[in-house]
């Protein structure tokens, strides 16, 4: 999922996208309000760039350009389960924004047919000196009151319902966002999130060459199809989830801590030096090896478990293929040195 912004900063991004989308000649859907919700979230200067060109001097978007800038800028990084939930919630958020709307525009000719009456019942007081004609205006008068406070009361209850509608979309909206970023075996960030945070991490690094620059630990269980094999696959999942709490332990928040295969781990650490990253893998690896998981109720242990590790410092300028290659390239190196051991790949070296 490549968005992350917390409720907060969300509803502001939402908050600004909505009269942007709804100024524009492309319909309220899932495809324009991404295209917005980035815009206006900054998260992906060349889709601002593009859409600050197509919108200059008072221009608006159309259909086709809206699925133009969003195949060009977005599409290719979004998944078709993120798409699909993203169609999900725009269609409430569109049910809801036309509801209001509707219930808007209703309470304004609402409003408009009591201002005219208004000025029908003064001229009449002002025109006639009969009581009767008063006592008769006056009373339309507190019929009309009454009927536009009763107007005012439904709109505010729709107001209301339109606003815990909001509330309900924002936090699946919520919720969709960190599943996305989960790997729901282990809790543990996932690939995606890994991806996004290693990106960050490389961008965010200092320039400056005496300055620590992120480093990556990659593990990989040992022999794990034997242990599927030989007490299954459901053993072999309580396994994974085992390893991903040492993982979590052992990072604590010195590291992030990510699923990024099916039995391969990983730990990014933002800044720290080859040799940290290298304690923070033998720590791990030890733990890991000094672990016994039961099975069940049997009160028996099982072969215990051991993790082959790779690690590697981030070379200014690399890409982020080159970093996790290298970093693979050691733990390979480990697995062929004969497994449950940690090595270390330095950038100059590979
Ligand atoms: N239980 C379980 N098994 C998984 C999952 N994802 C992958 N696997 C299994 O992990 C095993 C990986 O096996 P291999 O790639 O041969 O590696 P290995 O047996 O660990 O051997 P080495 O890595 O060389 O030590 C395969 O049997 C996959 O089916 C999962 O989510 N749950």
């Amino acid at each position: 999922m490549r968005y992350h912004d917390n409720i907060a900063r969300s509803t502001e991004h939402l908050r600004a996208a909505l009269p942007l989308m709804t100024r524009q000649r492309a319909a309220l859907h899932p495809i324009s309000y991404a295209v917005w919700y980035e815009f206006v979230s900054a998260i992906n200067p060349p889709l601002s760039q593009a859409v600050l060109k197509h919108t200059a001097q008072g221009a608006t978007l159309d259909e086709a350009q809206t699925w133009a800038l969003y195949r060009e800028h977005i599409g290719e990084s979004l998944s078709s389960s993120d798409a699909e939930e993203s169609r999900r919630l725009s269609e409430g958020l569109v049910r809801v924004l036309d509801t209001m709307a509707a219930s808007a525009a209703e309470a304004g000719q609402e409003t408009a047919r009591f201002d005219n009456s208004l000025n029908n019942w003064v001229e009449q007081l002002l025109s006639s000196p009969s009581q009767q004609t008063h006592q008769d205006v006056l009373q339309e008068l507190l019929n009309g009151t009454r009927e536009i406070r009763g107007a005012m009361a439904v709109l505010q209850s729709q107001l209301a319902q339109s606003r815990h509608e909001i509330s309900t979309l924002r936090d699946e909206v919520q919720k969709a966002r960190s599943e996305a970023l989960t790997d729901a075996l282990t809790g543990l960030a996932n690939r995606r999130a890994f991806d996004q945070q290693l990106s960050a991490c490389m961008s965010n690094s200092p320039a400056q060459a005496q300055q620590e620059a992120p480093c990556l630990v990659l593990g990989d269980i040992d022999f794990f199809k034997r242990i599927n094999d030989s007490f299954g696959h459901g053993f072999g999942d309580q396994v994974l989830r085992i390893v991903a709490q040492t993982l979590k332990n052992v990072a604590a928040d010195q590291a992030l801590a990510a699923r990024v295969g099916g039995e391969e781990f990983a730990l990014l650490l933002p800044t720290a030096s080859l040799g940290q990253a290298q304690l923070l893998a033998e720590k791990l690896r030890s733990t890991v090896a000094a672990g016994r998981i039961r099975r069940g109720n049997v009160a028996q242990d099982i072969e215990r478990v051991t993790i082959s590790m790779g690690v590697t410092q981030w070379q200014r300028g690399e890409s982020a293929n080159s970093f996790y290659e290298r970093a693979d390239r050691a733990l390979y190196a480990s697995k062929h040195g004969g497994r449950n051991c940690v090595t270390v790949l330095e950038a100059q070296a590979a």
